[in-house]
């Protein structure tokens, strides 16, 4: 069971300017630690939280000098401190996707994209997006091949790939085609970009930076047509996509969103929901087949119609397998007191998520899987944190949870997947996700009877998601 943490927020001056400053210890810059940063990190924090103490100093890709954490109570109050202080990392991926991408937005301006962001994704809506997740799902496990292992991942990705479009597009027909086949090859060609900094410099004609400004020419393209599309559509006013929420929405002084302020929110959303979400389930199926014991319970439960063993399953898939290790802050301010440090502006901290993840101090038997310790009680906040926190948690949570629970209990109804002994896959990173090596393999044998009509897992009773706090404004 994950012990509570939560302590109130600290009222401490977190601005120091003109004070000396002061870094946690940390190791040197070796190209070693740099390389273990990528391929091995879990391992290298907590050696080096156990060498240098729980909050260190060290020189992290992409990003610089940065503070890590690596306790629960320093992650509460670094979400605590305000966010013209401690703001969203630089440079992000509003690189890749623009300015209008809420990636690159800091205080006021992000608060703004997150009041048009976040109401889409929580409340009654999410119950109207279920039966979609199910379609989709249905579609694509018809054609899972039986009695011979595959990759679940290939198949999740693509899942997740048309459940995004369609919730954030609306988009159906040649258009929907058209996405489906360029966002993700556009979006890993940007994660690619986005982490060696000279292949975003313009070389010429045959450079990666004009071959990723002529995919945003075709994506521009394609979003121009949903527009007049939606724009047309005699129903424009009722639709709930979010292009549609988006083209309705105005800054305070009344004014429309420009069409690429929507476009760069809208390709923001689609990279930022859909591996995420793939990678998660690709784990969930890995680790089920590998605890038959919950995966029986998890069947058994399913065909009753209930949620709850469900939701602490995904609870614990995602603490054992994050796919996002951590989340990032950068001083804004000229110094910033944290603890008994002082930080100078553009240094950024970081809070180790797998490292708290397998603490047993907040989780016991954390080498256990067992979604018993989440059963009928909420993670801690500050403990258990796949989707980060504060201000800029993730805007999709309570909707990935939801996918993440029809895609399982479709699944899981339609098929038997077989337990395995084989060893665990390896964690892999794989330029944003950490996932499984060999993709989350499985075997399945089709179920004979079908079960009885499933519950809905976003049913009031038994559904933790319903009793998340409302967001941070
Ligand atoms: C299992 C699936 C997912 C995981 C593990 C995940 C994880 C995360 C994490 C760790 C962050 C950073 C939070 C922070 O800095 O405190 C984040 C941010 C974000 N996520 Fe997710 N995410 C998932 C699914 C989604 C989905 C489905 C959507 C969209 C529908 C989404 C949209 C976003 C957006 C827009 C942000 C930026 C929030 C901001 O800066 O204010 N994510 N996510």
């Amino acid at each position: 069971m994950a012990i509570t943490v939560r302590r109130p927020a600290p009222a401490v001056e977190h601005r120091a300017d003109g004070e000396p400053v002061r870094l946690p210890p940390g190791p040197r810059f070796t190209p070693r630690n740099v390389l273990r940063f990528v391929t091995d990190r879990p391992r290298l924090l907590r050696e080096m939280a156990d060498r240098h103490g729980p909050a260190f100093t060290m020189w992290i890709p992409g990003f610089g000098t940065t503070v890590v954490l690596t306790e629960p109570a320093m992650f509460n109050e670094l979400f605590h401190i305000p966010s013209d202080v401690a703001g969203g990392v630089e440079p992000s991926l509003d690189v890749m996707f623009g300015d209008g991408s809420i990636f690159g937005k800091q205080t006021a301006e992000h608060k703004r994209h997150r009041r048009v962001l976040t109401p889409p994704f929580h409340g009654r809506n999410l119950r109207a997006f279920e039966s979609l997740v199910e379609e989709e799902t249905r579609k694509e496990i018809a054609g899972w091949p039986v009695g011979r292992r595959f990759a679940t991942i290939t198949s999740t990705n693509r899942i997740a790939l048309n459940i995004i479009l369609r919730v954030v597009f609306g988009a159906e027909g040649a258009e929907f085609d058209e996405l489906r086949e360029l966002t993700p090859k556009w979006i890993k060609f940007g994660a690619v970009l986005f982490s060696v900094r000279p292949l975003q410099w313009d070389w010429g004609p045959l450079s990666p930076w004009r071959r990723h400004l002529a995919m945003r020419r075709q994506f521009d393209d394609i979003l121009e047509r949903l527009i007049v599309r939606a724009q047309a559509d005699p129903g424009f006013e009722d639709r709930t996509d979010i292009l549609s929420l988006m083209l309705r929405a105005r800054h305070d002084d009344g004014t429309a969103l420009t069409h690429e302020e929507i476009g760069d929110e809208l390709v923001t959303l689609v990279a930022a929901g859909h591996e995420t979400t793939a990678t998660s389930l690709a784990w969930a199926f890995e680790r089920l087949s590998r605890h038959p014991h919950t995966l029986g319970r998890l069947v058994a439960e399913i065909d009753e119609g209930g949620a709850t063993y469900l939701q602490a399953t995904i609870h614990e898939v995602m603490r054992t397998r994050p796919t996002i290790d951590g989340t990032t802050r950068r001083v804004l301010v000229d110094r910033m007191r944290f603890r008994e440090w002082v930080l100078p502006h553009g240094v950024n901290l970081y809070t180790a998520t797998s490292l708290v993840h397998n603490d047993p101090r907040y989780f016991p038997r954390p080498d256990e899987f067992a979604p018993d310790r989440f059963l009928g009680r909420m993670p801690d906040t500050y403990a258990w944190t796949p989707f980060g926190g504060g201000v800029r948690r993730c805007v999709g949570a309570t909707f990935a949870t939801m996918e993440m629970a029809v895609i399982l209990r479709t699944v899981l109804t339609t098929y038997r997947i077989e337990p395995t002994d084989e060893p665990d896959e390896r964690i892999v990173f794989k330029g944003l996700p950490f996932a499984p090596a060999r993709g989350g393999l499985i075997s399945v044998t089709r179920r004979e009877r079908p079960a009885a009509s499933p519950g809905s897992p976003t049913e009031p009773t038994g559904c933790p998601y319903h009793h998340e706090k409302p967001e941070p404004s």
